[in-house]
């Protein structure tokens, strides 16, 4: 593309080196080692590393314009552009060289701590039934027309996102949902995507190792509706979604409501859209939803209060898209699993096992608290901490699992650099011991029976030692790691998958029928 046609819309703050607008531009790379010839490498300031000190690389590589903060010393054919924000500019970039493919899709915008990458998949499930083609991003995988590609991170760096809305828009997807993270919005991953919604599902604690506080992490999320939807809606009636159970949804709708003309569900709380009843089993959720004076049914094989939420989230999105109701309850009913979000992976005759992803303390204690009606015996939670993420919601999970379980086994999540020990003993600090002893693991071969919780650092061993001493009327959760198929020790990568680890162990333990 035409370096002149790039740069139209892009504050320029000076230009050096033989500056010749009319060359021609290959390619865009935010990663040096991507560069190739006649590409334009956007330098970005980042939290570990800075871009400038690989723009020798990327001249190296053959890149012949380079996009800066800061005059870096490089040789006088490569043509240098400064700009006050490197991430700032290489959204915009992308959006002109991809064609601005959001301006043709219809895109939804999933916000919240959880519930994104379920909301996802209800909303995928109703526009297929309603005969959109869907493309879907997030944390599980990016997936359209029938390709499936491996998700980096939950939303893509802006540049990848445009190239993907792109080749989606090629291969004739109408629709898109994504969930936006927290660290998307504040790193201007989506600034450039053109969003005709935005849902919001709740804000409880996480990543506050990246926001710090929670007045931060909300203003983060509050950025998107605030500055990235409004002109967006094709859909003139409502552009945002918006649970109002949560208290910081409450405050979204005072804050950014005006330019958004919300439309509010809740469960609890009086909202347009709410259930008038509702029936939660371990087949699912029965519930009829009142819309003003309107009422529907709907089922949903999905399990648990909170995913009653999400449902309401997903069908008041699809309600503000004008979905018609009967494509609506076929796409909630024929939704019938999340990969890793209680996702039983046991059979008859055998403990109810469940790999779940929840890895903050409302997600667990939400997940707990849809169990505990129906558990016959025993609840043995396995759980663990990400390293290098928020210490902050160690001890909260350890009092969560503990309060709610009878048997809990602390162990490791992704480790990455940290010492699994250290942070299973931040999680250890949220837990009465008083009340909830720590026993040993040959206590519990032994047939340890009262409450309380035992560590066993290694994971594979933890989930062995959970099954092997659950009787066939206990439910076992396994949280935290739900889909991953991997875990991150130290700078390591290996194959984890605790759906994988938990059959196989079944199998050798409880015969199914
Ligand atoms: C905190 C965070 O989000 N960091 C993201 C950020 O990294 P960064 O700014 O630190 O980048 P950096 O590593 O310092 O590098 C700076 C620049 O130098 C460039 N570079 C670097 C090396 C080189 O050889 N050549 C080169 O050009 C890099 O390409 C980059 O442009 O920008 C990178 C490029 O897009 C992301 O890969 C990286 O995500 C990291 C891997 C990450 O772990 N992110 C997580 C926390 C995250 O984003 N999570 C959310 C989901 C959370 C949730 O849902 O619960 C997500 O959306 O995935
Ligand atoms: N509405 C909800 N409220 C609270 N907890 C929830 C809700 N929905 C799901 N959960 C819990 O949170 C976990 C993660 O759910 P999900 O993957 O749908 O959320 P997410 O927002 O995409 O999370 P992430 O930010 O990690 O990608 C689930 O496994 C479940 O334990
Ligand atoms: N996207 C989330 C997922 C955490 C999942 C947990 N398994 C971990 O590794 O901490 C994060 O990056 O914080
Ligand atoms: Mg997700």
């Amino acid at each position: 593309m035409n370096l002149s046609v790039l740069l139209e819309g892009i504050d320029v703050l000076g230009i050096s080196g033989p500056a010749d607008k009319g060359m021609d531009v290959t390619s865009l790379c935010y990663n040096s080692r991507h560069c190739s010839q006649n590409s334009l490498f956007v330098a970005v300031t980042g939290l570990k590393a800075d871009g400038h000190d690989y723009i020798d690389d990327a001249v190296r590589r053959g890149a012949k314009v380079v996009v800066c903060e800061r005059d870096v010393p490089t040789s006088p054919e490569i043509t240098q552009i400064r700009v006050k924000n490197g991430r700032r500019a290489l959204g915009l970039l992308a959006r002109t060289f991809c064609g601005d493919p959001s301006s043709s899709l219809v895109a939804v915008g999933v916000v919240g701590t959880n519930g994104k990458t379920t909301i996802t998949y209800i909303l995928e499930s109703i526009f297929s039934v309603a005969g959109f083609c869907c493309g879907v991003l997030g944390t599980v995988n990016y997936r359209y027309s029938g390709l499936k590609m491996e998700a980096p991170n939950t939303t893509p760096e802006s540049l990848d996102l445009q190239r993907i809305l792109r080749d989606m828009a090629d291969n004739g997807v109408t629709h898109v949902v994504a969930e936006v993270s927290s660290h998307a919005i504040d790193l201007r991953r989506v600034d450039d995507c053109h969003f005709d919604l935005g849902i919001f599902t709740n804000l409880t604690q996480d990543h506050l190792d990246y926001h710090k506080t929670m007045e931060n992490y909300y203003q983060a999320k509050k950025r998107f509706f605030s500055e990235v939807l409004p002109g967006g809606g094709k859909f003139r009636r409502h552009s945002m979604v918006v649970n109002v159970d949560d208290p910081w949804g409450k405050r979204l709708v005072r804050e950014a409501g005006a330019a958004n003309r919300p439309l509010t569900f809740g469960i609890e709380e009086d909202a347009h859209i709410r259930p008038s009843s509702f029936d939660l089993s371990l087949n699912g959720i029965k519930a009829e939803i009142a819309v003003g004076p309107a009422r529907f049914e709907l089922v949903s094989p999905l399990i648990g209060k909170f995913n009653l939420s999400n449902v309401l989230a997903a069908v008041s999105a699809a309600i503000a898209l004008r979905i018609p109701v009967e494509a609506i309850c076929r796409g909630v009913a024929q939704m019938n699993a999340v990969p890793g979000r209680l996702e039983k992976v046991s059979g008859l005759n055998q403990p109810q096992v469940f790999v779940d992803y929840a890895h903050t303390d409302d997600a667990l204690r939400r997940v707990l608290e849809s169990l505990s009606p129906f558990k016959k015996g025993r609840i043995i939670t396995v759980f663990g901490c990400g390293g290098d993420r928020d210490r902050g919601k160690r001890p909260l999970m350890g009092k969560v699992a503990t309060n709610y379980s009878d048997l809990t086994i602390l162990t490791s999540d992704n480790p990455r650099s940290e010492d699994p020990l250290s942070i299973i003993g931040d999680i250890e600090v949220g837990i009465n011991r008083q009340s909830i002893p720590k026993g040993s693991p040959e206590e519990l071969s032994l047939g340890m029976t009262g409450r309380g919780y035992v560590v066993i650092p290694d994971r594979r061993e933890a989930i062995e030692a959970a099954i092997r001493s659950a009787r066939s009327s206990d439910i076992v959760l396994i949280a935290g790691k739900g889909h991953e198929d991997y875990q991150i020790i130290g700078a390591n990568r290996l194959h984890f998958d605790d759906r994988e680890i938990a059959k196989e162990i079944l199998e050798s333990s409880f015969q199914a029928d």
